[in-house]
């Protein structure tokens, strides 16, 4: 009877259901959670592909809506029985001002605790990042760590930064009593850098690489490692705390997970390459071809060019002074936690990522021709 009209109860809450993690949850919840009624997906801009999936069992509403406006939040979230908060300004390139990153990172983060409070509903799953721990800006490597690896987290920029003060509120509001007299259960997931069909930022290094001729130089050492989790291997996480919060609330409540699988330690270009690679890119050089004391003043040149800019226009490229730090410092997870504590498995092997992301970019290439 698993999926059939009687046994399809539940309310779920996607926010940033329209953003790259967040399509991926919201299809994997179709797919996988049979006991869904209704799946409510709530983002700043709804994509089209979500009347797609109005045709199926489940009824699937989108809501047009900002998370650091309380009471479109409180309206969203009214009757869910859990919440999946994805939705998040990720920006470490200065494309947005630091109060625009707090108030929708962590007002937004606040106002979602909230209306789960006003409302009754009693399991918050959040998205957190790795960046809550590190890179710190001093280099430290975390090598292979796991959730209870001591490391100085020291964060300076508004991102992290922003995801740390939201993930503290998240993992404080466990066992808040909500409207109804129960407790919240709530939990944050860490995923290391998140790979796969709609990364945007691979996508720009491939039409950069076409830019440059079909390469691309190294400019971090190849001995680097750098995390990376398949995008379909985060959702399925997202899926099994969610239902799994309810029956091990007392295990889970108030914990955080890294999100992890089998994709191998590399560095952050070397691992792009798996991809890259397959469609006609080259990545020159066995070791960066500038020094990093060049690549150090390159990026100091392009902070300082874009506070120049600003009253004139946007100028915000990948490297900047953090990025070259975050991609430059070893920082892997190893750990079995989350299989410890709600039994999960990587559902896509290194293979099957990587087959899935290579014929999504291949499909990008074609359909750009
Ligand atoms: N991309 C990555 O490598 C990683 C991402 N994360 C976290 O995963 C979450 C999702 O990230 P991505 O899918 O990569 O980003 P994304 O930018 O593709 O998706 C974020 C979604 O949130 C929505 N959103 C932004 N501001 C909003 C607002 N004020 N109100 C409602 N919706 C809003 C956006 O429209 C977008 O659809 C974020 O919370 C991010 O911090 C964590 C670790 C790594
Ligand atoms: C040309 C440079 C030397 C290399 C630029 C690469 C960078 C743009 C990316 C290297 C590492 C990435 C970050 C990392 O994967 C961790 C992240 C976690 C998040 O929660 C959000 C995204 C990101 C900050 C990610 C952003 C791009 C890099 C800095």
């Amino acid at each position: 009877m698993a999926g059939s009209a009687e046994a399809r109860k539940l309310v779920y809450l996607v926010t940033g259901g329209c953003g790259f993690l967040g399509e991926h949850v919201v299809r994997m919840l179709l797919e996988r959670e049979p006991r869904l009624r209704e799946l409510r997906v709530f983002d700043l801009h709804l994509s089209p592909w979500l009347e797609e999936l109005k045709t199926g069992p489940v009824q699937v509403t989108g809501i047009q809506g900002d998370v650091s406006e309380a009471h479109e939040v409180a309206a969203a979230v009214s009757g869910a029985h859990v919440v999946i908060h994805t939705a998040g300004l990720v920006d470490v390139f200065g494309r947005a001002s630091p109060e625009t990153i707090y108030k929708v990172n962590v007002q937004g983060t606040q106002n979602v605790v909230e209306a789960c409070v006003q409302t009754g509903t009693r399991f918050l799953v959040y998205t957190s990042s790795m960046e809550v721990v590190g890179p710190n800006i001093k280099g430290h490597p975390f090598y292979r760590g796991n959730e209870d690896t001591p490391y100085e987290a020291v964060h300076e920029h508004p991102y992290p930064h922003s995801k740390a003060q939201a993930e503290r509120l998240v993992l404080e509001a466990n066992g808040r009593m909500v409207h109804g007299g129960l407790p919240l259960v709530t939990c944050a997931l860490r995923p290391t850098g998140i790979y796969g069909e709609g990364h945007q930022i691979m996508r720009d290094f491939y039409h950069q690489g076409l830019r440059l001729g079909g390469r691309l130089f190294r400019a971090i050492p190849a001995s680097v490692e750098h995390g990376r989790v398949y995008v379909g291997n985060v959702a399925w996480m997202h899926v099994l705390v969610a239902r799994e919060l309810e029956h091990r609330a007392a295990l889970m409540g108030g914990q955080v997970y890294f999100c992890y699988d089998k994709s191998p330690y590399k560095s952050y270009e070397d691992f792009n390459m798996e991809f890259l690679g397959p469609c006609g890119l080259r990545l020159v050089g066995t070791r960066p071809l500038l020094p990093y004391w060049l690549l150090v003043l390159l990026a100091t040149l392009n902070a300082l060019l874009q506070w120049l800019l600003r009253p004139l226009l946007l100028y915000a490229p990948l490297l900047n002074p953090y990025t070259l730090v975050v991609a430059n410092t070893t920082f892997t997870v190893s750990t079995n936690k989350a299989q410890r504590h709600f039994g999960y498995e990587p559902l896509f092997s290194w293979e099957d990522s990587r087959t899935r992301t290579i014929l999504w970019m291949q499909g990008m290439d074609s359909s750009a021709q």
